[in-house]
């Protein structure tokens, strides 16, 4: 079965929450899923296909995500990879394609990506630490679309299936 890591770099939850969003559309396409926060991959094993997923802050992409694709860019080059990055408090990652932050495009030029892809983020209305307390006044909300998700999870299946399967 075709095997495919989901990993995620994420500091205040969501962008576990949209792994294994990713992860259950995955699995229900007939893959073998795993899906792992970014910092504990120390091997790539015999998957056949990643995921990197991570949060936006400050325009920057999460050091968990960045630092996997360093460890990594070796095995990764040689793998169909996706770069995810959830972010953006508002309607604007469903919309349309956001262009991807610098971290993101750099990351996905080092390795030859597939593809880059931004959802919406999510924001708790108790988010703990500023600026992330004084933006939830104002900012809170959950954006990540689980039908935005399911679209570009299909696409990837598509692609995944061309050369795979
Ligand atoms: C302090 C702070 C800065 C943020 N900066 C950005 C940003 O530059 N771009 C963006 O799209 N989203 C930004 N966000 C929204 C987060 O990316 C969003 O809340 C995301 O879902 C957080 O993921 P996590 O829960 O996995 O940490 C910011 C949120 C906070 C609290």
């Amino acid at each position: 079965m075709t095997q495919v890591l989901v990993a995620y770099g994420t500091s205040r939850g969501g962008t576990q929450g949209l792994a294994e969003l990713i992860g259950d559309d995955l699995r229900e396409h007939g893959y073998d899923t795993i899906v792992r926060p970014a910092a504990e991959v120390a091997d790539l094993g015999d998957v056949d296909a990643v995921i990197v997923a991570g949060a936006l802050y400050a325009g920057r992409w999460h050091k968990d995500a960045r630092r996997l694709v360093k460890r990594q860019a070796d095995r990764l080059s040689a793998l169909p990879v996706w770069l995810v990055a959830t972010g953006p408090l508002d309607g604007t990652a469903q919309e349309g394609t956001l262009a991807p932050v610098a971290h993101v495009k750099d990351a996905a030029a080092r390795i030859g990506a597939r593809g880059v892809q931004t959802f919406g983020g999510r924001l708790e209305p108790d988010a703990a630490g500023f600026p992330a307390s004084a933006m939830a006044k104002t900012m809170s909300g959950d954006w990540r679309d689980t039908e935005h998700v399911a679209r570009w999870v299909d696409e990837v299946d598509g692609e995944l299936s061309a050369t795979l399967r």
